[in-house]
């Protein structure tokens, strides 16, 4: 089933097309990590499926025309991780973790938020305020809070940013484990490496244009890392599949 179904979409921020005819199908099951350089439209495009960004063309949510649907409809379906971590309030961890699903009460909510917490091995910080913690301590909160909801389709921006590098492990494998019974995940992503580990697709976005789409070997190929990125790359085998590395096109 099409979760999210973007077609020919385009946006502008200040007077700059930030979108530029974007087609995107996101099935059930599917983790897809979008990667691009600085301001190629990654946060544009979670922001236009969400609709939060205005934009032309067709979005469709479920086979649902975006546009008409309610923001509880909308609720319902798809849940955001922003990338801004910022909290405006001190509250405990497990109450904000528990915001992820406001559609349970009380005890139900919280046993969510807590449940949510053990999944990012954050549930020794439950009781603690989130204005009292380490911004990779914060990051782990609010990514509680997003895999908290019952949302099919989870838009993650940056996910594993200022996390350790095993906890990044751990949130991928997360959210690939979200992806599947029935649900799907489209995480942004800086790390190449890590989204060609975990991803089952890879879209790459230049200049708000895709100009990849597929399994991470073929998003990721030499032509595109080198073109978009500026990179050379070599697979290599690792201890648990295929890993690439990579580095500057001219050198380090
Ligand atoms: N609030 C804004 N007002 C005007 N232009 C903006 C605004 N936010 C982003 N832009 C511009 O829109 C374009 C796309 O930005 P976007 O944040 O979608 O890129 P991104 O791929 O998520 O970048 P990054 O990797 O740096 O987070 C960029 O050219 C950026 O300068």
């Amino acid at each position: 089933m099409t979760l999210l179904a973007l077609d020919k979409v385009f946006a502008e921020l200040a007077g700059r097309r930030v979108l530029d005819g974007v087609d995107l199908d996101i099935a059930t099951g599917e983790f897809v990590c979008v990667c691009g350089p600085n301001g190629a439209g990654k946060t544009s495009l979670l922001r236009a499926a969400l609709g939060l960004l205005p934009a032309e063309g067709r979005i469709t949510v479920a086979d649902r025309d975006l546009r008409e649907m309610s923001p509880r409809q909308l609720a319902e379906r798809l849940a955001y991780l922003p990338q801004e971590r910022r909290l405006a309030w001190n509250v405990p961890a497990v109450e904000l973790a528990a915001l992820g699903a406001p559609f349970l009460s009380g005890e139900a909510g919280l046993a969510r938020g807590r449940a949510a917490l053990d999944l990012v091995e954050a549930g020794h910080l439950a009781d603690r305020g989130v204005a009292e913690m380490s911004g990779g301590e914060r990051a782990r909160v609010v990514i509680a809070r997003a895999l908290a909801t019952d949302a099919d389709l989870l838009l993650a921006d940056e996910p594993v940013a200022g996390l350790d590098p095993d906890v990044q492990h751990l949130v991928m494998r997360r959210l690939r484990e979200r992806a599947g019974g029935g649900r799907a995940v489209v995480a942004t992503l800086h790390d190449l490496s890590l989204a060609a580990r975990h991803a089952d697709r890879i879209v790459v976005l230049a200049n708000g244009r895709k100009v990849a789409d597929g399994a991470p070997p073929q998003a990721l190929s030499a032509d595109v890392l080198r073109a978009v990125f500026g990179l050379s790359g070599v697979w290599f085998e690792g201890v648990s599949g295929p890993v690439l590395a990579v580095e500057p096109a001219q050198g380090v």
